[in-house]
């Protein structure tokens, strides 16, 4: 057969023509699809990075001024300085904080206030105070991953930077866990025995025959220190040279932090860690030394760091414990010492509710069961009412705007850099939540209304993740340390005595409350109280 190869050539010449104009063809579809599908991309990336525009929303990063105007749109009140603090409150009302007290009666609807100074002031420009309970659960909860802690205490940041207080990292969240492990069942119990141990032992300090009035604040300083230090060290914490090396460095650092002096508070809190590390060497060898530790729980921080298994015990993460220390000895000592100063010096001046306080412990006959001691239910309203009207805090921690975000439905956008702050002062003092706020009536709070919301309303403990981690202990501790001086002593007031409080890192009476006390007929001798 003969093959045309003429044709063939001519068909193949044809064909590949054919197949490179298929191939063309293809390529260009190709390329516009996948140009398009680029473009489409890009375009949908840029969308998803554009804010959603609301009709209130500012499309560019507002000046201050901007963002306070939308705020006082919306509720919230301009102040003239930082917090209206005013020196002539204290001498005209006894009281620094008159002004702060008195802003819900003033504004009753104010969501919060905002502050602006001019630059002769040391404060910041762009300051704002929350009272409402929904914006603080806001402010709290939801956006809580916009802020971190004001950076204000920078001093002590510096030298307590890493502990529980300031550290917001992973580290933070485990020694939350390790630490919440005291507060359980089995250890409450004991601490809130402890205290009685420990308030017994102090007792026989207080000088009763002589007839001077007596600082009691400092006594309780000193349980309550104690029983702080109990937390970590277990049973080492009564150890004599323990405390007393701390107290004195304890009381200048915090005499240094009132008085602004930076290096004398490193100065201070250095040598205060050198102790704590050194005690902590001591509890963990303690432990230790029994081989068979890890089977036998103990009371105390330093077990549980012992045997968690998150924990590397390094210099590094000990140095971190010492600050934690300093945290729990701050937290832990001053503000319950505050607070029972200041229901001792209600109960002085209200002899009604001190009856109806001793009527219901009596009715325990002497049994002072966690449990029984729970259900004093007077008392601690009593307590509530001395927190409510003058607790510890004058204002919670404030907070840093880490990154700009919405706020309040969307009305308002809080700018990066602003100083949020947690406004209980005004919340506590606001009259749609209290009636006749200003007086001091422990009875409101076995009102329905209030039982009802008084989870939202009443923050002494802060609210969020980073609340007071001893938020459950305090009121049993506190309940427990005023039966067992209650039990051994009459306390009164010297007549002549005017209350002043000034607001310093917490609220302090101007000058000492001189408490007089009386020993008890009933009161046991020294040996079958403590042994008991
Ligand atoms: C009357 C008693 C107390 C009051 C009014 C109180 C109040 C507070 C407040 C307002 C905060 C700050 C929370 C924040 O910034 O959001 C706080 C934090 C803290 N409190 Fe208390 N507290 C009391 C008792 C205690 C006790 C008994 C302990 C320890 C046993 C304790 C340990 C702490 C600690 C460790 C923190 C830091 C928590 C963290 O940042 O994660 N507090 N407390």
């Amino acid at each position: 057969m003969k093959i045309n190869l003429d044709k063939i050539i001519h068909f193949t010449k044809r064909d590949k023509i054919f197949q490179q104009g298929i191939f063309t063809l293809i390529v260009i579809v190709l390329t516009v699809t996948i140009i398009s599908l680029i473009i489409k991309r890009r375009r949908a990336n840029k969308a998803k990075s554009m804010p959603i525009q609301h009709n209130s929303q500012p499309k560019e990063v507002q000046t201050c001024e901007q963002m306070m105007k939308q705020l006082e749109n919306n509720g919230f009140i301009r102040l003239k300085s930082y917090r209206p603090f005013q020196e002539e409150d204290l001498f005209k009302y006894d009281d620094e904080l008159y002004s702060v007290k008195q802003f819900k009666s003033r504004y009753p609807n104010a969501k919060g206030f905002i502050c602006y100074s001019d630059s002769s002031q040391k404060v910041p420009y762009n300051y704002i105070g929350i009272c409402d309970a929904d914006l603080i659960h806001e402010f709290m909860v939801e956006k809580e991953k916009y802020y971190e802690r004001d950076v204000t205490l920078s001093y002590v940041a510096r030298i307590l930077g890493d502990s529980l207080l300031f550290n917001l990292s992973d580290i933070w969240r485990m020694k939350r866990k390790v630490y919440g492990q005291m507060f359980h069942f089995y250890q409450y119990h004991q601490l809130v025995k402890l205290v009685r141990e420990i308030t017994t032992k102090n007792s026989y300090i207080i000088d009763m025959n002589s007839q001077k009035p007596v600082q009691l604040i400092s006594h309780f300083e000193d349980i309550l220190g104690e029983w702080s230090l109990h937390l970590f060290f277990g049973y080492n914490a009564s150890q004599y040279d323990l405390q007393s090396k701390l107290k004195a460095a304890y009381n200048n650092a915090r005499s240094a932090i009132l008085l602004l002096q930076p290096q004398n508070i490193i100065n201070c809190l250095d040598p205060l860690k050198e102790v704590l590390l050194e005690y902590l060497y001591i509890t963990s060898d303690q432990i230790k030394s029994d081989p068979d530790y890890q089977s036998k729980p103990q009371n105390n921080i330093t077990w549980f760091l012992l045997n968690s298994k998150e924990v590397q015990w390094n210099k590094d993460f000990l140095d971190q414990i010492c600050q934690d220390i300093i945290i729990f000895f701050f937290a832990g000592r001053d503000t319950m010492a505050h607070t029972l100063q200041m229901m001792f010096y209600y109960l002085c001046i209200y002899p009604e509710y001190k009856k109806k306080i001793d009527e219901e412990i009596n009715s325990l006959n002497g049994d002072y069961s966690v449990q029984n001691i729970s259900n004093l239910n007077y008392l601690e309203a009593v307590l509530k009412e001395t927190l409510r009207h003058y607790g510890p805090t004058t204002t919670i921690l404030p907070k840093v705007v880490m990154e700009r975000h919405s706020f309040m439905n969307d009305k308002v956008f809080l700018e990066e850099g602003t100083i949020v702050s947690l406004a209980i002062q005004e919340l506590n003092y606001d009259p749609q939540h209290y009636e006749n706020p200003f007086k001091f009536y422990p009875e409101r709070w076995f009102d329905e209304n209030l039982k009802q919301k008084e989870k939202k309303i009443f923050m002494p403990f802060s609210y969020g993740s980073h609340k007071c981690i001893g938020d459950k202990l305090a009121l049993p501790v506190m309940k427990m340390l005023y039966i067992t001086l209650n039990e051994y002593f009459s306390i009164d007031i010297d007549p002549s005595f005017k209350l002043k409080l000034v607001a310093l890192i917490q609220y302090t009476p101007s000058t000492q409350i001189p408490f007089l006390i009386t020993k008890k007929k009933n009161i046991q001798s020294n040996n079958e109280v403590y042994f008991s």
